[in-house]
């Protein structure tokens, strides 16, 4: 057991873990490794939500981000397989399935240490998995608009070896007709993976947003560089991001009005003429890439990021390009190496901070080796630990797991499901429901520290929503009346 669990108030809930530590950091909270007790074997991740500014309680973000990964089961998503709400402080934990890879460390492995590209049976596989996952999350209405590699995580050694999970719906937001504003929720995508309907100010956002981020994706994880990194404007809360723009622009050419009809009603397209409204050559995405024109790879690359979002790839069509019928085939094992005998490539596992617990505080003392065989950081604990690295380990290849382009329509069964004629949630197959695991923990309440059951759970938290609606509401009243 770690430092982490030495504490006197440590939560009762979490006497079913062994904490590990911190394994990363994001806008809204901390993510922990943790191992079940019961079954040590198994690893998970614990997402501890900060607190909203305003001192509420569980924000608004994490009650979307709950309700949706509650009703998403998919081999493409990250598993949520466990809530806990802390009713003293309000404090919100997610456990996840842990996986012990992401597109982030992949890549930078490849570029600053192996110094070789990612071979193409494993972009493909990645690639292809990710557009799986993605699409079951477009027919459900679903759009993440948060995809970055770090989002996106791989599973290491064990039978889910080498499978793609999408994570991070603290973004994601349910999306019907009418579509809701953009500005009502502040930025959406992160910058480098930012859609340019979104940097021209596009006020409506469609799953093509999140295409486009594959697109950025996909040219990463061929040259092990961002695609478009531009310089971030953070002045204001939803600055125009001319750099951003420029950066795309000089890839890929200026967007005209014949390819892009209603690029004409962008407001930035109208503020910012004199900028963003230039003729000048592009070297072309071919030459950035380092493709040819006449490589499949490179006609679904330019279809993602094709600049009218009405015009772009979906992941449904994407999932049918030639692309992935044509040699090497996708398979479910994206770290398999693509012939036997060939070089594996040994990916690090995550360092993990063992000083630091769930307060996000650091205990001062030495680390011990993490059980779990993960990476731990430095031996000396002071309050600003910088996580080193492990040394990378070999990872044990099972057997190589392809498949062929007919075995993948059965195992994408349900995703590919009402994609035709427009999406059609309705038709594809969602189960609900809990583990077993978390309908036991719901029986035993505690002082303000109970598991709540899943349909209470969800009551629960839309009722907290709504207080915080109605909250807002007589506050907003109260400064009309009195003018304050
Ligand atoms: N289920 C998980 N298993 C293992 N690592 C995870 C899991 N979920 C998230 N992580 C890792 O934890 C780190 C922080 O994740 P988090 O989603 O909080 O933030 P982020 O995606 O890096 O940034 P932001 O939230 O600002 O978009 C990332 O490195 C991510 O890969």
């Amino acid at each position: 057991m770690g430092d982490v669990n030495r504490g006197n108030n440590r939560p009762e809930w979490l006497q079913q873990y062994d904490l590990i530590g911190k394994i990363g950091e994001g806008t809204y909270g901390l993510v922990f490794l943790a191992k079940i007790k019961s079954n040590r074997s198994k690893s998970i991740a614990i997402k501890k939500f900060k607190q909203s500014k305003d001192g509420d309680g569980v924000s608004p973000t994490a009650i979307r981000e709950i309700m949706l990964l509650r009703e998403i089961t998919h081999e493409n998503v990250v598993k949520l397989v466990n809530v806990h709400i802390n009713h003293v402080d309000m404090s919100l934990y997610l456990a996840f399935d842990y996986a012990e890879h992401d597109l982030y460390e992949i890549i930078r492995h490849h570029r600053d240490k192996v110094n070789h590209a990612i071979n193409q049976y494993t972009v493909k596989s990645l690639l292809w998995q990710l557009l799986n996952g993605l699409n079951y999350l477009h027919s459900n209405w679903i759009v993440h608009r948060d995809l970055k590699p770090s989002n996106i995580l791989v599973m290491g050694e064990g039978e889910e070896q080498g499978v793609v999970k999408i994570a991070d719906f603290g973004l994601a937001r349910i999306y019907q007709a009418p579509l809701k504003p953009l500005f009502e929720n502040g930025v959406v995508v992160t910058i480098w993976y930012r859609a340019p309907e979104l940097l021209l100010g596009a006020k409506h956002y469609t799953s093509a947003v999140d295409m486009w981020a594959v697109g950025c994706i996909f040219a990463e994880l061929l040259t092990l560089k961002p695609l478009f990194q531009g310089q971030e404007v953070k002045a204001t809360p939803n600055p125009f991001q001319l750099d951003q723009l420029d950066k795309i622009f000089k890839v890929l050419g200026h967007p005209t009005q014949e390819k892009w009809p209603t690029l004409v009603n962008l407001p930035h397209w109208q503020s910012d003429q004199q900028h963003i409204q230039g003729h000048n050559d592009s070297p072309g995405l071919y030459s950035v890439v380092h493709l040819s024109l006449k490589n499949p790879a490179y006609d679904l690359l330019s279809k993602m990021l094709e600049y009218d979002p009405r015009k772009r790839i979906t992941a449904a069509q994407a999932l049918e390009h030639e692309y992935f019928r044509m040699e090497p085939l996708p398979g479910r094992n994206a770290l398999v190496p693509p012939q036997p005998g060939e070089k594996i490539v040994n990916y690090p596992i995550r360092p993990v901070d063992t000083t630091t617990d769930f307060e996000g505080t650091t205990s001062l003392q030495p680390s011990q080796p993490a059980s779990s065989g993960n990476a731990v950081s430095g031996s000396i604990a002071g309050p600003h630990v910088v996580p080193t690295r492990s040394v990378p380990r070999p990872m044990h290849m099972g057997g190589m797991q392809r498949m062929q382009p007919q075995g993948m329509t059965a195992y994408n069964l349900a995703s590919q499901a009402g994609m035709g004629a427009g999406m059609n949630p309705a038709s594809v197959p969602m189960q609900r429901g809990v583990t077993p695991q978390a309908h036991q923990q719901q029986k035993r309440p505690r002082n303000g520290d109970d598991w709540i059951p899943p349909t209470t759970e969800i009551k629960a938290l839309l009722r907290a929503e709504r207080d915080l609606g109605r909250k807002m509401w007589i506050f907003r009243k109260g400064r009309e009346e009195f003018g304050k």
